[in-house]
């Protein structure tokens, strides 16, 4: 679904590339979350893989970038958006500035694909359910709080059902309840066929929710794999990359000789659970 081959970019009179020689390869129907340290270029990447760069960016641009069997690099960005749609960092700044409620931003992206105002309410107020945002919907965008903001930006996305959603830390303003509603909202989109890159620092809800990892680090992706042997790799730290508290826990356990080396590192809760349980039982 989504296939990007020996891509590398440079911004603007920039010096230096701020990518170089990236592959990444994503299923259609799933969920890919991407990792990496602040400033490793994860954005950077999100913008590449929604078309905005170069088209909005300029820049330097090579390889190929394939989303739905379109070349998004050579492509127009009309293009891009009707395939992949982006849910950028900061929500303030996706707000479109131009509607007075709440109900007519979320119809914005609709509207000017000329969608009929009938379908329009209906997508509107099924999205604003299944975020649980009816309450918003006469609000203005601007009397919302950040993390109402994040979900309102969201909606505005998902409500334009294209075949990609592309996610810049969707869940930074949103308190742990919003957080894991969104990452259940994706994996119901999953089920529907659509395919979803999240970049996130919430590892945790990525082991739980993606289907596959990669890392960002050194202007490449580095690693690539299931969430749990990703999360378990020694290399994370010498990326500037966490893991999850378990992993953390798991390699204490080992350095005080109470786990063996040959057992595999617990990243979840319940493999936590397991594991320990059966030393314990052992001992
Ligand atoms: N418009 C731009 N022009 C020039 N350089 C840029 C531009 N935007 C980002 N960069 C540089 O590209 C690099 C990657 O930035 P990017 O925002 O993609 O990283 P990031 O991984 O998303 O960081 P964070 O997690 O802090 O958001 C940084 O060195 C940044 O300074």
């Amino acid at each position: 679904m989504i296939s990007l081959t020996d891509v590398s970019y440079a911004y603007p009179d920039a010096e230096a590339l701020t990518l170089e020689h990236v592959d990444l390869e994503v299923e259609r129907g799933s969920i890919a979350g991407i990792v990496g340290a602040s400033g490793a270029g994860k954005t950077t990447l999100a913008k590449i893989i929604a078309g905005f760069i170069p088209h909005a960016d300029g820049g330097e641009l090579s390889g190929t970038v394939r989303v739905d069997g379109r070349d998004l690099s050579t492509g127009s960005l009309v293009d891009a958006v009707s395939v992949v749609g982006l849910v950028i960092q900061n929500p303030f700044n996706q707000i479109s500035g131009a509607k007075y409620t709440v109900r007519e931003e979320i119809a914005f992206g609709l509207e000017n694909f000329g969608t009929p105002r009938d379908e329009m309410q209906r997508r509107v107020d099924e999205v604003a359910a299944l975020l649980r945002i009816e309450h918003l919907l006469d609000r203005s965008p601007y009397a919302l709080s950040g993390g109402q903001q994040q979900l309102v930006a969201i909606a505005s996305m998902i409500v334009l059902r294209t075949p990609v959603i592309v996610m810049d830390e969707p869940t930074a303003q949103l308190d742990p309840a919003g957080t894991r509603m969104v990452f259940d909202v994706l994996s119901a989109l999953r089920e529907t066929g659509i395919t979803i890159v999240i970049f996130e620092h919430k590892l945790e809800l990525l082991q739980q929710h993606a289907d596959r990892l990669h890392v960002v680090a050194d202007r490449s992706i580095v690693l690539s794999g299931a969430p749990d042997d990703v999360l378990a790799d020694d290399r994370l730290a010498q990326w500037a990359v966490g893991t999850t508290r378990y992993v953390t826990a798991g390699r204490l356990a080992r350095e005080r000789g109470l786990l063996p080396p040959e057992v595999p590192l617990p990243v979840s809760f319940e493999q936590a659970e397991r594991v320990f349980d059966r030393e314990r039982s052992v001992r």
